[in-house]
């Protein structure tokens, strides 16, 4: 039996202030900062220690699992920082507060755009200052690659790679796993490994910074999940 271990980064400046993110390189909140250490701190009081880590290019992500490996006084171990776990691309809807785009558009389709798996936000232009293109840490990515919106299959299969190529080998070399990520991501990742149907991942919410077990078999199922307390 394997455990993985998943969790969402803390809170960050834009969760406080309810604005779509997707790809902005929002930081951490004063709150994100202090959860991620508690996370640290929790994984630490139960034993837990990594042979490797895997976090998105966000940097709401990446300080979210320095700080789990500094209380874990693991920083030495690798991390692999990739694009296929950032956050699901918002197109059009990253920057504006939800409250007031559910007063524009309806509460029920900014749900439809928030949760239903296969709803496409409105999309930016290649002209946008959100163009990812224009960031240099896209620059070895295809056009195709990059996402003017993305809906969540379409983040299930920028983040099926990453798992299948990346992540399953170091579980099959017995390597301890963390994946620190977001919330579209990993629950797309979870459509993806648990095989959950549309509805079951459209009400499945994740916490910020609360470490998620997932015990596997060895064929890499899951037996059992459960948020670390
Ligand atoms: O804004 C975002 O990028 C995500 C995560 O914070 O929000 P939502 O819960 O709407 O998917």
């Amino acid at each position: 039996m394997q455990k993985l271990v998943l969790i969402r980064h803390g809170e960050s400046v834009w969760n406080n202030e309810n604005r779509f993110t997707g790809w902005t390189d929002v930081d951490l909140s004063h709150t994100g900062h202090m959860q991620a250490i508690n996370a640290g701190k929790l994984l630490a009081k139960h034993g837990y220690n990594f042979d490797v880590g895997y976090t998105s290019v966000l940097k709401r992500s990446i300080k979210t699992l320095h700080h789990i490996l500094e209380e874990l006084d693991h920083l030495w171990i690798p991390v692999t920082k990739s694009w296929r776990l950032n956050e699901r691309f918002y197109g059009a809807l990253q920057g504006l507060n939800k409250e007031e785009t559910i007063q524009k558009y309806g509460a029920e389709q900014v749900h439809k755009w928030r949760r239903d798996p296969n709803e496409l936000p409105p999309a930016i232009k290649p002209d946008d200052d959100r163009y990812p293109g224009k960031d240099l840490r896209y620059c070895n990515l295809t056009s195709r690659e990059i996402p003017l919106t993305e809906n969540l299959s379409e983040t299930m299969q920028r983040v099926m790679p990453f798992w299948v190529e990346t992540i399953v080998p170091a579980i099959r070399e017995n390597r301890k796993v963390i994946v620190c990520a977001h919330g579209n991501s990993l629950r797309a990742l979870l459509k993806y490994i648990d095989n959950l149907s549309d509805e079951e991942v459209t009400n499945l919410e994740i916490p910020t910074a609360t470490p998620w077990i997932h015990e596997l078999d060895d064929e890499l199922n899951t037996i059992r999940h459960y948020y670390l307390e």
